[in-house]
């Protein structure tokens, strides 16, 4: 398809009528192909319509150009049609006229029949047939909508733009016209830019959906592909795998700019109280069963008591918010998957390196893979019999849900897999899912399977949704499962509320380990600031049930950060794709596990440091060559041809 629009390096300033100026627009490049349908989206006020106007000639950029087939977009015209969500017709003319005065003066080289003919036709192809001879004021709101989209279409433009066209119409009728339009769009091929907020209606007619920040100064923050094919139905959008990971990763991006906007109207600044540096934190975590020691250490004052007077515990419900906070750099501290400290030092999947430090193993196990209860019905209990059940199913595909590429679940379920002979990147789709919705997917089997921590595996288990195949237990006993991550530059700021903020952790992690408080701790995850579930779906460890599928949670044993372990990760990015293995992996290693911190914690709270190094030993059998990665890395069988490089650490400060 050929470029139909182009925008480049778009910049809008209004004057205002005080003297002063807004800056609307900023750096906007965006191409748009011939037949293409793109959605622009973004909270209200961001500069939608600003961008729609630019490329209808309604409004001239202050920096920047718009182009149509090459040519610069200086003004109006039947090219380039718009609809607006107040119809614009002309109230003294019937439907016919309406539709007949665009034709009559655009398409006047066409005779007089043909033109009749093209006008009745655009009233057949919106049913409106038996309205044509009524004035607007006796049509319904979407009747008039349909005009004013018959009238738009009827002379043919080159763009159809459209600004919240159903914006005012209730939502049986919007969902009949928005199907109505899809299927004009699709039989005359139309390039189409629609304004909307509605995410369902985004993902059902778009190619791509545009996302702007927030102002001033807004921008094109992430452009999604709608991969449902053509032509489309409702039901099938509605069930496509794409529709709901489409519409989440909307809901996120909208949520995320909202919280942006709150963080920068906040006053910024640390507290400096009892001697430590900051007492005001906010600390990111996802609702799980292993948040419970965070939970714990606000709850239970253990905060206060280390003299940590101002923790907000921030709630996200993806492990990308506790990344995107991170990067931000206005979360002071998360609880996380054990690799994605080093994930975001890494610099992986190609984003730019965030140094961060970890001083603390704040859980460990506490994960499961989980499969669909079609396939536990099958009898599939193995990672071989999943391999035979493959090998006959190859006709169509099977997707696993995990939370995160650093994360554990995404390493052990490939671990897993690729143990069992089969190809996590070629014999399966993993798809990153935030954990919460997990349930969703396998429920409506748009995944057959998926790893992520607790308490979702139990949850399928008890809702009879899925079964779990392999604990904590099977793949890698005592695993690190979340970690305490921060900033190297918050780090270095920070020294000795780190420490405060390591031995409050600490000592959260004892009483969670305590059964005599198992009750009291699932009492508190239960509630809505935390699970928001019953209490009856959260299970600590063993001690607490009986049956050796659940999770088995430790929250006080091998909290010192191991560089083994973080080593292992290194190895599994790598096999995997997501980093290069960096040559420098001895200083990375120093600089992500910041032992003093917890040494000292520790030796505070008169707690035994000594130290020993254990092995690493998975399922399988084979062990982890920590003398020796790239021989251990270069031995495995499935993997995807890793490539070595030196990281530079850069020092992003806390002001950036
Ligand atoms: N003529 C103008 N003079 C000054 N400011 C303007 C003018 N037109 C728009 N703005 C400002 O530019 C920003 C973008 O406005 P725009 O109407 O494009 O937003 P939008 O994303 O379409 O909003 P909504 O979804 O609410 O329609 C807003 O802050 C708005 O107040």
């Amino acid at each position: 398809m050929s470029v139909l629009v182009a925008v480049d390096q778009l910049e809008k300033v209004f004057q205002l009528d005080g003297g002063g100026e807004y800056l609307a627009l900023k750096g906007i490049d965006l191409t748009i192909k011939r037949g293409e349908f793109v959605s622009l989206i973004g909270h209200s006020g961001c500069g939608k319509s600003t961008l729609l106007n630019m490329v209808a000639g309604l409004d001239l950029p202050t920096e920047g150009v718009v182009t149509l087939e090459g040519q610069r977009i200086s003004r109006p015209g039947p090219d380039k049609m718009v609809v607006f969500q107040n119809y614009s017709l002309l109230p003294w003319l019937t439907v016919r006229q309406n539709i007949a005065l665009a034709v009559n003066r655009v398409m006047d080289k066409m005779s007089k029949e043909d033109r009749r003919a093209l006008i009745e036709q655009q009233i057949e192809m919106v049913g409106l047939k038996a309205h044509a001879d009524k004035r607007p004021d006796l049509l319904s709101g979407g009747q008039k909508q349909r005009v004013a989209i018959a009238r738009a279409l009827a002379i043919r433009p080159k763009l159809l733009l459209l600004d919240e066209p159903f914006g005012a119409l209730d939502a049986l009728t919007r969902g009949n016209l928005q199907e109505q339009l899809m299927r004009m769009c699709e039989e005359y091929q139309v390039t189409s830019i629609m304004v909307t907020h509605d995410v369902d209606e985004a993902v059902l007619l778009s190619d791509r959906i545009v996302m702007l920040t927030n102002g001033p100064g807004s921008k094109i923050g992430q452009i999604l592909e709608v991969d449902i094919p053509r032509p489309r139905k409702r039901m099938e959008v509605v069930e496509h795998p794409s529709y709901y990971s489409l519409r989440s990763e909307m809901i996120y991006f909208l949520n995320q700019q909202k919280r942006i906007k709150k963080l920068r109207a906040r006053p910024l600044g640390a507290i400096a109280r009892h001697g430590l540096e900051k007492v005001n934190l906010d600390i990111g975590y996802v609702p799980l069963v292993a948040c419970a020691p965070l939970a714990i250490a606000k709850e239970k004052g253990f905060f206060q008591k280390h003299g940590l007077d101002e923790v907000n515990l921030v709630r996200e419900t993806s492990w990308r918010g506790i990344t995107d906070g991170m990067r931000g750099g206005y979360l002071d501290a998360a609880q996380m998957p054990s690799g994605m400290p080093l994930w975001l030092t890494l610099g992986a999947r190609d984003k730019p390196s965030t140094p961060m430090v970890t001083s603390l193993t704040l859980t460990r196990n506490g994960n499961a893979i989980t499969l669909s209860k079609t396939l536990i019905d099958q009898g599939i209990q193995t990672s071989t019999d999943f391999r035979a059940y493959l090998k006959e199913t190859r006709d169509r595909p099977h997707r696993f849900g995990i939370v995160h590429r650093s994360s554990m679940h995404n390493l052990l379920l490939r671990y897993w897999l690729a143990a069992g002979g089969i190809d996590p990147d070629r014999d399966v789709v993993l798809k990153t899912i935030p954990p919460a919705q997990m349930l969703v997917d396998l429920k409506a089997g748009t995944i057959d399977g998926f790893c992520v921590g607790d308490p979702w595996n139990l949850r399928a288990e008890l809702e009879g949704i899925g079964g779990v195949i392999a604990s904590d237990l099977e793949v890698w006993p005592n695993h690190p499962g979340k970690v305490l991550g921060v900033r190297e530059d918050w780090a270095n700021a920070y020294p000795n509320t780190h420490i405060a903020l390591v031995k409050a952790l600490l000592q959260a992690g004892q009483y969670c380990a305590d059964p005599s408080h198992t009750a009291e701790i699932c009492e508190i995850l239960a509630g809505r600031e935390y699970l928001g579930m019953s209490a009856a779906y959260i299970r600590l460890n063993p001690a607490d049930h009986a049956k050796t599928h659940d999770s088995h949670h430790l929250f006080d044993r091998f909290c010192r950060p191991s560089r083994t372990e973080q080593l292992w990760h290194i190895v599994q990015l790598a096999r995997w794709g997501d980093t290069p293995f960096p040559r420098n992996w001895v200083e990375i290693l120093e600089r992500l596990c910041r032992l003093s911190v917890f040494s000292t914690a520790a030796r505070e709270l008169g707690l035994d440091t000594s130290y020993q190094r254990h092995p690493i030993e998975l399922f399988d059998g084979s062990r982890f060559n920590a003398d020796n990665p790239i021989d251990y890395l270069n031995q495995l069988e499935i993997r995807q041809d890793f490539t070595m490089a030196d990281v530079i650490l850069d020092q992003p400060s806390l002001a950036a």
